[in-house]
């Protein structure tokens, strides 16, 4: 099967009022094409530390980040920015849409920035939108919509390039509990139908026993969850 995330022996240190916060011990983790991995941690562990790395957004201190085999490592800042944006999405607590923009046009614009025609972006933007019964609300400015269905916009977005891995930081985690669990479930769908390898981070123990496998993260490795 062939591997969509590779993480080797990550370290990650912090520096707060002159300690050092070990935060990554040497994390390792594999991911292969098509899996859904849940993350869980208790809250300061180092989630959003981990996926902030495996996203090319940071980089470790120790340790070495793959993405489809590439050492995102040996990378220049503009190859790293090229390659989140061709095989990564994003998914965060907060929908973070454009709040000027419609919610067709916040799937449409990252497919524009990343080279694809108007015609088909707008195109790939309504089927996602569409998949998520969102097609009536297309026009819609997020300040419109319902905390799900922005959320729902968000997913959109995060997989409108097609990524080859969607990084996921407590996506329903602003829901309240009945909209997240529908909002989870369909997030899931979608991930399995388009055959994204995803991680996703969540406190919720009845979502990640959702997922193919758990990982935990205990004091700065990943365990077998
Ligand atoms: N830039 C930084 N400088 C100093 N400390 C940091 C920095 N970023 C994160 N930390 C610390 O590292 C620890 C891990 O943070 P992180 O946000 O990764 O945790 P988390 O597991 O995602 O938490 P939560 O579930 O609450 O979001 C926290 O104690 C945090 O305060």
């Amino acid at each position: 099967m062939s591997e969509v995330l590779k993480l080797e022996a990550l370290v990650r240190t912090f520096r707060n009022e002159g300690d050092d916060l070990h935060i990554l011990r040497g994390a390792d983790l594999v991911l292969n094409a098509g899996e859904i991995v849940a993350l869980v941690a208790p809250s300061g562990a180092g989630k959003s530390t981990l996926l902030h790395l495996a996203g090319l957004l940071e980089r470790p201190d120790d340790g070495v980040v793959r993405i489809g085999g590439i050492d995102a490592g040996k990378l220049s800042d503009s190859e790293r920015t090229r390659l989140r944006r061709d095989s990564i999405g994003f998914v965060y607590q907060a929908h973070h849409l454009l709040a000027e923009f419609t919610g067709l046009e916040n799937v449409v614009l990252p497919q524009l920035i990343a080279g694809s025609p108007r015609a088909k972006a707008e195109a790939r933007g309504r089927d996602l939108l569409r998949a998520f019964g969102l097609g009536p609300r297309e026009t819609h400015l997020p300040g419109k919509l319902s905390g799900g269905e922005r959320q729902r916009v968000a997913i959109a977005r995060a997989m409108a390039n097609a990524p080859k891995l969607l990084l996921a930081d407590e996506p329903t985690g602003n829901l309240d509990v009945a909209t997240a669990d529908i909002v989870f479930d369909e997030l899931l769908r979608m991930v399995r139908g388009e055959g994204v390898a995803a991680l996703i981070a969540t406190h919720n123990p009845d979502l990640a026993a959702r997922l193919d496998r758990v990982v935990m993260l205990r004091d700065g490795k990943l365990v077998a969850g």
